[in-house]
């Protein structure tokens, strides 16, 4: 029997992640085996997987690791590679802390999408310093049956379309990915938020991710969503020179978003682990092939 590994769950604002702490980037994780942890009745569940690597150990972070220890190898729940999680961050940040690999407070991460900086209280929220927004010019229109709406083209790192609507149940079950035009807009694919004033400065939002279908979260997401809104408003923290914060709903809670007049955007959250234990490598093998 081939020795058991260590896992353990955890979620931000109820997007939720397997941890698999791996130092050494010893453990061979190709994308049939993150989809066997990431399934919901056969496996542990989780809208992603978290491997725990220290930047030094994994090839496509060794060029970070002068400036973050820890790297975060993120996969979304079908096994496929994107470039950043912005409530997987935070989680990564509050394993470290609980592993005893870090204290309270500042610290950086390595990601795809380049180091991160995370701030994280004892027992509260953890913030991280998600880098800047692009707003690629374009326009996309994004549909669910026979409603269709305009879309927000926001790039977090990973790819973003933010569509406004009348009511959250126009987005309809969200078991596949809304369809978009042009086919062309997204080649990588999208994460598609559906969105719904609540109040000055506060929205509440869906969200269909690339990679996992519909969560109750994505940080990269809310962090989109609130620039969106912002410009829509007629807001822009560069013109104003005054920071912008809004407060954004969604299924699983509450993330508070905040740009800067230098577009740098940190987002706040809870950031929770659950559970820990050890996977039973014959199931792994078993189920990857
Ligand atoms: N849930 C994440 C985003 C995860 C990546 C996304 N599905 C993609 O493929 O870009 C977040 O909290 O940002």
């Amino acid at each position: 029997m081939s020795t058991p590994i260590a896992f353990l769950k955890g979620h931000g604002t109820e997007n939720d992640f397997v941890i698999i702490p791996d130092p050494d980037n010893a453990i061979d994780l190709p994308p049939a085996a993150v989809a066997a942890l990431c399934d919901r009745r056969a496996g542990l569940g989780g809208d992603g997987l978290l491997h725990v690597v220290r930047s030094a150990a994994h090839p496509e972070a060794k060029a970070m690791e002068a400036e973050a220890e820890w790297f975060m190898d993120y996969r979304n729940g079908d096994g496929s590679i994107a470039e950043m999680c912005g409530n997987g961050v935070r989680v990564f940040a509050r394993y470290l802390q609980r592993a005893g690999h870090v204290t309270e407070g500042d610290l950086a991460v390595a990601t795809r999408g380049g180091v991160k900086t995370v701030h994280i209280d004892k027992d509260g929220d953890v913030t991280v310093g998600m880098g800047r927004a692009r707003l690629p010019e374009g326009d996309v229109t994004v549909s669910v049956g026979e409603r269709s709406w305009p879309a927000r083209n926001v790039n977090m790192g990973n790819p973003h379309a933010v569509a406004f609507v009348d009511d959250l149940a126009h987005a309809g079950t969200l078991y596949s990915a809304p369809p978009f035009s042009p086919a062309s807009a997204y080649p990588d694919g999208v994460n598609v938020e559906f969105v719904v004033d609540r109040g000055p400065a506060h929205v509440a939002m869906r969200v269909h991710e690339r990679g996992s279908g519909e969560t109750r979260s994505c940080g990269t997401g809310a962090c989109a969503v609130a620039v969106a809104a912002a410009r829509r408003d007629g807001t822009d923290p560069a013109v104003t020179g005054t920071p912008a914060t809004y407060t954004v709903d969604v299924p699983g809670g509450t993330l508070v978003i905040t740009e800067r007049p230098d577009g740098e955007i940190e987002m706040t959250g809870p950031a929770v682990i659950v559970a820990e234990g050890s996977i039973d490598m014959d199931w792994l093998e078993n189920a990857e092939s």
